[in-house]
Protein backbone atom coordinates (compact mmCIF):
# COMPACT_ATOMS: atom_id res chain seq x y z
CA UNK A 1 0.00 0.00 0.00
CA UNK A 2 1.12 3.68 -0.91
CA UNK A 3 -0.45 6.81 -0.31
CA UNK A 4 -1.52 9.27 -3.01
CA UNK A 5 -2.45 12.69 -3.00
CA UNK A 6 -4.86 14.43 -5.10
CA UNK A 7 -4.98 18.91 -4.81
CA UNK A 8 -7.42 21.23 -5.33
CA UNK A 9 -7.22 25.14 -5.08
CA UNK A 10 -8.24 28.29 -7.02
CA UNK A 11 -5.77 29.51 -9.81
CA UNK A 12 -5.95 32.53 -10.86
CA UNK A 13 -3.59 34.85 -13.22
CA UNK A 14 -1.51 35.45 -10.21
CA UNK A 15 1.39 32.77 -11.23
CA UNK A 16 3.88 33.37 -7.95
CA UNK A 17 0.65 33.30 -5.68
CA UNK A 18 -0.82 29.73 -7.69
CA UNK A 19 2.96 28.78 -6.95
CA UNK A 20 2.83 29.10 -3.18
CA UNK A 21 -0.53 27.56 -3.64
CA UNK A 22 0.82 24.28 -4.96
CA UNK A 23 3.92 23.79 -2.73
CA UNK A 24 1.54 24.29 0.65
CA UNK A 25 -0.07 21.21 -0.80
CA UNK A 26 3.12 19.41 -2.21
CA UNK A 27 4.62 20.17 1.61
CA UNK A 28 1.85 19.53 3.09
CA UNK A 29 0.84 15.87 1.74
CA UNK A 30 4.68 15.03 1.60
CA UNK A 31 4.35 15.16 5.42
CA UNK A 32 0.81 13.36 5.42
CA UNK A 33 2.86 10.37 3.75
CA UNK A 34 1.84 10.73 0.39
CA UNK A 35 5.06 9.19 -1.95
CA UNK A 36 2.58 11.10 -5.09
CA UNK A 37 0.89 14.28 -5.49
CA UNK A 38 -1.61 14.96 -8.17
CA UNK A 39 -2.23 19.07 -8.79
CA UNK A 40 -5.06 20.27 -11.30
CA UNK A 41 -4.66 21.05 -14.81
CA UNK A 42 -3.31 24.84 -15.31
CA UNK A 43 -1.87 25.11 -12.37
CA UNK A 44 0.85 27.79 -13.58
CA UNK A 45 -2.12 30.51 -14.43
CA UNK A 46 -5.77 30.55 -15.46
CA UNK A 47 -5.21 33.45 -18.26
CA UNK A 48 -7.93 36.21 -19.19
CA UNK A 49 -6.98 35.19 -23.32
CA UNK A 50 -5.00 33.67 -25.41
CA UNK A 51 -2.46 36.86 -25.99
CA UNK A 52 -2.07 37.05 -22.40
CA UNK A 53 -2.02 33.38 -21.78
CA UNK A 54 0.69 32.62 -24.49
CA UNK A 55 2.70 35.65 -22.76
CA UNK A 56 2.45 34.67 -19.15
CA UNK A 57 3.70 31.12 -20.34
CA UNK A 58 6.33 32.16 -21.98
CA UNK A 59 7.45 34.44 -19.21
CA UNK A 60 6.33 33.49 -15.63
CA UNK A 61 5.75 29.27 -16.23
CA UNK A 62 9.59 28.70 -16.47
CA UNK A 63 10.46 30.23 -13.04
CA UNK A 64 6.43 27.97 -11.48
CA UNK A 65 7.95 25.15 -13.19
CA UNK A 66 11.06 25.55 -11.30
CA UNK A 67 9.30 26.01 -7.83
CA UNK A 68 7.46 23.23 -8.16
CA UNK A 69 11.01 21.19 -9.03
CA UNK A 70 12.38 22.66 -6.36
CA UNK A 71 9.39 21.70 -3.77
CA UNK A 72 9.35 18.00 -4.81
CA UNK A 73 12.88 17.19 -4.53
CA UNK A 74 12.94 18.68 -0.99
CA UNK A 75 9.71 17.17 0.38
CA UNK A 76 11.24 13.82 -1.90
CA UNK A 77 7.59 13.25 -3.32
CA UNK A 78 6.54 12.83 -6.86
CA UNK A 79 4.23 15.79 -8.59
CA UNK A 80 1.88 15.78 -11.43
CA UNK A 81 1.15 19.31 -12.47
CA UNK A 82 -0.56 20.82 -14.95
CA UNK A 83 1.09 24.07 -16.78
CA UNK A 84 0.63 25.86 -20.44
CA UNK A 85 4.00 26.16 -22.46
CA UNK A 86 4.78 27.69 -25.54
CA UNK A 87 4.14 25.40 -28.33
CA UNK A 88 6.82 25.83 -31.25
CA UNK A 89 6.09 24.39 -34.88
CA UNK A 90 8.14 21.53 -35.61
CA UNK A 91 9.94 21.66 -31.90
CA UNK A 92 11.95 24.54 -33.21
CA UNK A 93 12.50 27.24 -30.40
CA UNK A 94 13.44 29.27 -33.54
CA UNK A 95 10.17 29.45 -34.42
CA UNK A 96 7.82 32.66 -32.73
CA UNK A 97 5.43 30.58 -30.85
CA UNK A 98 1.27 32.01 -31.34
CA UNK A 99 -0.29 29.16 -28.85
CA UNK A 100 0.54 27.14 -25.67
CA UNK A 101 0.05 23.85 -25.08
CA UNK A 102 -2.55 22.34 -22.53
CA UNK A 103 0.48 20.04 -20.63
CA UNK A 104 1.43 17.70 -17.84
CA UNK A 105 4.62 17.35 -16.50
CA UNK A 106 5.24 14.14 -14.09
CA UNK A 107 8.18 15.60 -12.49
CA UNK A 108 10.92 13.28 -10.78
CA UNK A 109 10.85 10.91 -14.04
CA UNK A 110 10.16 13.58 -16.32
CA UNK A 111 6.83 11.93 -18.09
CA UNK A 112 5.58 15.31 -20.38
CA UNK A 113 1.44 15.13 -21.87
CA UNK A 114 0.28 17.54 -24.27
CA UNK A 115 -3.77 17.72 -23.74
CA UNK A 116 -5.17 15.50 -27.02
CA UNK A 117 -8.87 16.68 -26.71
CA UNK A 118 -9.51 20.56 -26.55
CA UNK A 119 -12.57 22.18 -25.10
CA UNK A 120 -14.22 24.05 -27.72
CA UNK A 121 -17.97 23.88 -26.43
CA UNK A 122 -21.24 25.95 -26.15
CA UNK A 123 -23.20 24.33 -23.61
CA UNK A 124 -26.47 25.53 -23.01
CA UNK A 125 -26.37 27.73 -19.58
CA UNK A 126 -22.32 28.19 -19.45
CA UNK A 127 -19.83 30.17 -20.58
CA UNK A 128 -18.58 29.86 -24.16
CA UNK A 129 -15.39 27.71 -24.39
CA UNK A 130 -12.84 27.85 -27.27
CA UNK A 131 -10.03 26.25 -26.03
CA UNK A 132 -8.30 26.05 -29.36
CA UNK A 133 -8.38 29.52 -29.62
CA UNK A 134 -5.11 29.77 -27.56
CA UNK A 135 -3.81 26.19 -27.11
CA UNK A 136 -2.65 23.61 -29.55
CA UNK A 137 -4.04 20.04 -29.18
CA UNK A 138 -0.94 17.42 -28.71
CA UNK A 139 -0.80 15.23 -30.92
CA UNK A 140 0.84 11.65 -30.00
CA UNK A 141 -0.04 9.18 -27.12
CA UNK A 142 1.94 9.16 -24.02
CA UNK A 143 2.40 5.50 -22.94
CA UNK A 144 2.23 4.85 -19.31
CA UNK A 145 5.14 4.54 -17.61
CA UNK A 146 6.38 4.06 -14.09
CA UNK A 147 5.95 5.35 -10.58
CA UNK A 148 6.32 4.91 -7.11
CA UNK A 149 2.27 4.36 -7.16
CA UNK A 150 1.85 2.37 -10.14
CA UNK A 151 2.22 2.65 -13.85
CA UNK A 152 0.41 6.28 -14.54
CA UNK A 153 -1.43 6.77 -17.95
CA UNK A 154 -1.66 10.34 -18.30
CA UNK A 155 -5.00 12.35 -19.47
CA UNK A 156 -6.01 16.00 -18.69
CA UNK A 157 -9.34 17.49 -17.69
CA UNK A 158 -11.55 16.75 -21.12
CA UNK A 159 -9.89 14.06 -22.26
CA UNK A 160 -12.08 12.22 -19.89
CA UNK A 161 -15.29 12.03 -22.13
CA UNK A 162 -12.76 9.70 -24.62
CA UNK A 163 -13.21 6.59 -23.15
CA UNK A 164 -10.94 5.04 -25.93
CA UNK A 165 -7.76 6.80 -24.61
CA UNK A 166 -8.63 5.41 -21.07
CA UNK A 167 -8.88 1.84 -22.84
CA UNK A 168 -5.58 2.07 -24.57
CA UNK A 169 -4.18 3.30 -21.76
CA UNK A 170 -4.97 -0.05 -20.24
CA UNK A 171 -4.24 -2.03 -22.58
CA UNK A 172 -0.68 -0.59 -22.10
CA UNK A 173 -0.43 -1.41 -18.49
CA UNK A 174 -2.06 1.77 -16.93
CA UNK A 175 -2.54 0.99 -12.96
CA UNK A 176 -3.43 4.30 -12.66
CA UNK A 177 -5.13 7.00 -14.74
CA UNK A 178 -4.87 10.86 -14.06
CA UNK A 179 -7.26 13.47 -15.08
CA UNK A 180 -6.38 17.01 -13.65
CA UNK A 181 -8.76 19.39 -14.35
CA UNK A 182 -10.85 22.43 -14.29
CA UNK A 183 -14.25 21.16 -14.40
CA UNK A 184 -16.44 24.31 -15.55
CA UNK A 185 -19.70 24.44 -13.01
CA UNK A 186 -22.23 23.13 -15.20
CA UNK A 187 -20.61 20.43 -16.79
CA UNK A 188 -19.41 19.42 -13.60
CA UNK A 189 -22.52 19.25 -11.77
CA UNK A 190 -24.07 17.07 -14.76
CA UNK A 191 -20.88 14.77 -15.26
CA UNK A 192 -17.92 14.71 -13.22
CA UNK A 193 -18.16 12.28 -10.57
CA UNK A 194 -20.00 9.95 -13.18
CA UNK A 195 -17.14 10.40 -16.07
CA UNK A 196 -14.46 9.51 -13.23
CA UNK A 197 -16.08 6.72 -12.04
CA UNK A 198 -17.04 5.39 -15.79
CA UNK A 199 -13.20 5.35 -16.40
CA UNK A 200 -12.04 3.64 -13.21
CA UNK A 201 -14.84 0.93 -13.64
CA UNK A 202 -14.41 0.34 -17.84
CA UNK A 203 -10.86 0.25 -17.02
CA UNK A 204 -10.13 -1.12 -13.45
CA UNK A 205 -7.66 1.46 -12.57
CA UNK A 206 -7.33 4.40 -9.98
CA UNK A 207 -8.21 7.43 -10.97
CA UNK A 208 -6.68 10.46 -9.31
CA UNK A 209 -8.83 13.45 -10.65
CA UNK A 210 -7.08 16.67 -8.86
CA UNK A 211 -9.42 19.86 -9.64
CA UNK A 212 -9.08 23.55 -9.46
CA UNK A 213 -12.22 24.68 -7.53
CA UNK A 214 -13.55 28.28 -6.53
CA UNK A 215 -13.80 31.16 -8.85
CA UNK A 216 -10.39 31.15 -10.89
CA UNK A 217 -11.08 35.95 -11.33
CA UNK A 218 -12.34 38.24 -9.72
CA UNK A 219 -13.98 40.94 -11.48
CA UNK A 220 -11.38 44.03 -10.79
CA UNK A 221 -8.72 41.51 -12.16
CA UNK A 222 -10.27 41.48 -15.45
CA UNK A 223 -10.89 44.66 -18.50
CA UNK A 224 -14.35 45.67 -19.12
CA UNK A 225 -14.35 43.57 -22.50
CA UNK A 226 -13.39 40.59 -20.68
CA UNK A 227 -16.51 40.95 -18.11
CA UNK A 228 -18.88 39.17 -19.02
CA UNK A 229 -17.75 36.78 -21.05
CA UNK A 230 -17.42 33.91 -18.03
CA UNK A 231 -20.27 34.03 -16.22
CA UNK A 232 -23.12 36.41 -15.39
CA UNK A 233 -21.14 37.68 -12.77
CA UNK A 234 -18.32 37.63 -15.33
CA UNK A 235 -15.85 35.73 -13.52
CA UNK A 236 -14.90 31.99 -14.61
CA UNK A 237 -15.38 29.11 -11.75
CA UNK A 238 -14.29 26.15 -11.23
CA UNK A 239 -16.19 22.73 -10.06
CA UNK A 240 -14.17 21.64 -7.43
CA UNK A 241 -14.74 18.09 -6.29
CA UNK A 242 -11.45 16.39 -6.58
CA UNK A 243 -11.09 13.00 -5.96
CA UNK A 244 -9.76 9.93 -5.85
CA UNK A 245 -11.69 6.74 -7.21
CA UNK A 246 -10.47 2.83 -6.96
CA UNK A 247 -10.44 0.29 -9.54
CA UNK A 248 -13.84 -0.92 -8.37
CA UNK A 249 -15.91 2.45 -8.84
CA UNK A 250 -15.66 3.38 -5.58
CA UNK A 251 -15.12 7.36 -4.41
CA UNK A 252 -12.17 6.74 -1.49
CA UNK A 253 -10.80 10.44 -1.31
CA UNK A 254 -12.60 13.39 -1.82
CA UNK A 255 -11.84 17.28 -1.21
CA UNK A 256 -14.48 19.38 0.44
CA UNK A 257 -17.12 21.24 -1.64
CA UNK A 258 -16.78 24.27 0.67
CA UNK A 259 -12.13 24.63 0.69
CA UNK A 260 -10.90 27.02 -1.87
CA UNK A 261 -8.57 27.59 -0.09
CA UNK A 262 -5.10 24.88 -1.16
CA UNK A 263 -6.55 21.53 -0.04
CA UNK A 264 -5.76 18.05 -0.87
CA UNK A 265 -7.08 14.57 -0.18
CA UNK A 266 -5.30 11.06 0.47
CA UNK A 267 -5.94 7.24 -0.49
CA UNK A 268 -3.77 3.66 -0.24
CA UNK A 269 -3.33 3.08 -4.08
CA UNK A 270 -3.49 -0.87 -3.04
CA UNK A 271 -2.20 -2.66 -6.69
CA UNK A 272 -2.66 -6.11 -4.99
CA UNK A 273 -6.67 -5.26 -4.89
CA UNK A 274 -6.62 -3.55 -8.07
CA UNK A 275 -5.62 -7.31 -9.60
CA UNK A 276 -8.40 -8.87 -7.44
CA UNK A 277 -10.63 -6.92 -9.24
CA UNK A 278 -9.30 -7.57 -12.59
CA UNK A 279 -8.87 -11.20 -11.58
CA UNK A 280 -12.48 -11.59 -10.83
CA UNK A 281 -14.27 -9.79 -13.80
CA UNK A 282 -11.52 -10.65 -16.68
CA UNK A 283 -13.09 -7.64 -19.07
CA UNK A 284 -9.25 -8.31 -20.81
CA UNK A 285 -9.66 -11.55 -21.73
CA UNK A 286 -13.18 -11.70 -22.52
CA UNK A 287 -13.18 -8.79 -24.88
CA UNK A 288 -14.59 -9.21 -28.13
CA UNK A 289 -11.65 -8.63 -30.43
CA UNK A 290 -13.30 -10.34 -33.21
CA UNK A 291 -15.99 -8.21 -33.54
CA UNK A 292 -14.72 -5.01 -31.87
CA UNK A 293 -10.89 -4.95 -32.84
CA UNK A 294 -8.95 -2.28 -30.90
O1 LIG B 1 -5.70 25.89 -19.91
C1 LIG B 1 -6.34 26.56 -19.09
O2 LIG B 1 -6.05 27.72 -18.82
C2 LIG B 1 -7.42 25.89 -18.35
N1 LIG B 1 -7.99 24.88 -19.12
C3 LIG B 1 -9.25 24.52 -18.96
O3 LIG B 1 -9.91 25.05 -18.09
C4 LIG B 1 -9.85 23.50 -19.86
C5 LIG B 1 -9.99 24.06 -21.24
S1 LIG B 1 -10.92 25.55 -21.31
N2 LIG B 1 -11.09 23.07 -19.32
C6 LIG B 1 -11.68 21.93 -19.64
O4 LIG B 1 -11.17 21.11 -20.41
C7 LIG B 1 -13.02 21.69 -18.95
C8 LIG B 1 -13.72 20.43 -19.40
C9 LIG B 1 -15.09 20.36 -18.88
O5 LIG B 1 -15.50 21.14 -18.06
C10 LIG B 1 -15.98 19.30 -19.37
O6 LIG B 1 -15.53 18.37 -20.06
O7 LIG B 1 -17.17 19.38 -19.06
Amino acid sequence: MVLAAVGQFRATIQVLANAESCLNIIHRASKAGAKTVFLPEASDFIGLNAEEGLKTARNETPQFVKMIRDAAALSKIEVSVGIHSPFHLNNDATVTPTKTTNTCLFISSDGEYHKLHLFDVFVEGSPIYHESKGVQKGSSFLKPFDTSIGRLGMNICYDVRFPEMALKLRREGAEILQYPSAFTLRTGAAHWELLLRARAVDTQCYVMAAAQGGKNMRRNEMTDQQVGKHDEEGRRASYGHAMIVDPWGSIVAQCSDMSTEPSFCLADVDLQSLRQVRQSMPLWDQRREDVFPS
